[in-house]
């Protein structure tokens, strides 16, 4: 039996949460490129419960949302000396993760509350990472500018926080990924909200899911730094084999259609913040790419970008994604709650069968005396 490698094509459950049904990406049947200008909070709500909300709902879920942006005192203490330590950020945050499911009360947190805090608890470490100042939520803003705020420590444009609240909605959600599958794993076996997202921080972690958009920016400061041409880099990395960061995906074999969105916004944002240099390096990359090997940028290639304009050291990008995504994730943890069936599939065993042990034990100790009288 020839098996799909890593669960390609193969379709494990039905979601009503989002699609990528021919290479078109829909939250709950809206496009992607419709709900692009939308508001995080209005995708929110729509991913977790399967409709837009009434102007009056909007308004009340967004106060939700936003007065749920703080963490309690002895967890920011906690936070204080975890986010310290000389690790990783997405280290430092899957174990802030798991502080929230214990410093809090695990049973009594719902999804907004825990999205509030994911928020505010990302917010934190950037900040004490830096060695800045915390800061609080404004309760009249959107979640977005409150959360760009929060980390940035600059009050937003109008327009900056527009293109941000893009930057969230686009991360949202997108169906059955490694980090999402793995939080419904965990949330099929009955398990809490913060183990779910614990277990889908430590998959978003990895370079072949969201750890790529920090790779991206290693990749062109290297090529800056260094002042290679971007061709030659690309044709040695490829001969050597490496995977080249922020390009393919194992859906979306002719696009990205989130990158696309995304690169309007790098490009902006590059011109506004003098990075034009890394755009138009970006850009010639992508050129050799798509020329050379058909690969597109994914989610994670222009993002890398976007975020190193918006002030952020690269280590830190991986958490911004997680932030956005954990929206989805918490659609996903309902949706897994609902269904209330256990995921375990079958393997195929392919190892050695009618093994004897006495047998070989015997053996395996007959050959140990040779060696050691002889050897
Ligand atoms: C949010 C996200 O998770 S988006 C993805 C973020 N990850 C990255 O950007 C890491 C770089 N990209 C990759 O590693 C891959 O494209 C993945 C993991 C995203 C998708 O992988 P798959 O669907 O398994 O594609 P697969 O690995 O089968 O690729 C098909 C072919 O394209 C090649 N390929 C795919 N992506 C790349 C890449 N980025 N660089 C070079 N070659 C690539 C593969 O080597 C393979 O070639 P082969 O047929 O000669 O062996
Ligand atoms: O769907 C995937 O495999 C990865 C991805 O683009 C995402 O999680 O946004």
């Amino acid at each position: 039996m020839t098996l799909p490698k890593g669960l390609a094509g193969v379709v494990v459950d039905q979601t009503k949460i989002s699609s990528t049904k021919n290479a078109i990406l829909t939250y709950a049947g809206y496009r992607i490129e419709d709900l692009a200008s939308a508001p995080f909070e209005e995708v929110v709500y729509l991913l977790w419960y399967g409709r837009l909300p009434a102007a009056e709902d909007l308004h009340t879920f967004t106060r939700t949302l936003v007065g749920h942006m703080t963490l309690p005192d002895e967890t920011l203490r906690l936070m204080n000396e975890i986010a310290k330590e000389p690790q990783h950020p997405m280290s430092i945050l899957r174990t802030t993760v798991s502080l929230l499911g214990t410093t809090n009360n695990v049973k009594r947190d719902d999804p907004p509350t825990i999205l509030g805090k994911m928020l505010t608890a990302i917010a934190a470490i950037i900040r004490i990472r830096d060695g800045k100042p915390l800061l609080r939520a404004q309760p009249d803003w959107s979640v977005a500018k409150n959360f760009l705020y929060l980390f940035s420590g600059n009050t937003p444009t109008d327009d900056q926080a527009a293109m941000f609240n893009t930057v969230m909605v686009l991360h949202a959600e997108h169906e059955f990924n490694a980090s999402t599958f793995t939080a419904r794993v965990v949330a099929s076996t009955q398990s809490d909200y913060y183990s779910c997202l614990t277990a889908a921080v430590c998959a978003l972690k990895g370079p072949l899911h969201g750890g790529a958009n920090e790779r991206v920016f290693n990749m062109l400061e290297t090529i800056r730094a260094q002042e290679l041409a971007p061709a030659e880099y690309l044709k040695q990395e490829l001969a050597a084999g490496h995977k080249v960061m922020g390009f393919g995906h194992r859906i979306y074999k002719n696009g990205d259609p989130r990158a696309k969105i995304l690169r309007g916004i790098a490009e902006k944002l590059a011109d506004q913040t003098g990075n034009q240099d890394y755009y138009d390096l970006q850009a010639t990359l992508a050129d050799f790419m798509l020329k050379n090997k058909h690969l597109h940028p994914n989610v994670d290639y222009y993002t890398a970008l976007i975020y190193h304009c918006l002030g952020l050291d690269k280590a830190t990008f991986t958490m911004l994604f997680a932030a956005c995504r954990t929206a989805g994730w918490l659609a996903h943890i309902l949706e897994q709650q609902r269904e209330g069936c256990l995921i375990r599939p079958s393997s195929e065993y392919v190892g050695p069968t009618n093994q004897h042990y006495l047998e070989n034990r015997r053996h395996q100790n007959d050959t140990q005396q040779d060696h050691i009288q002889f050897g």
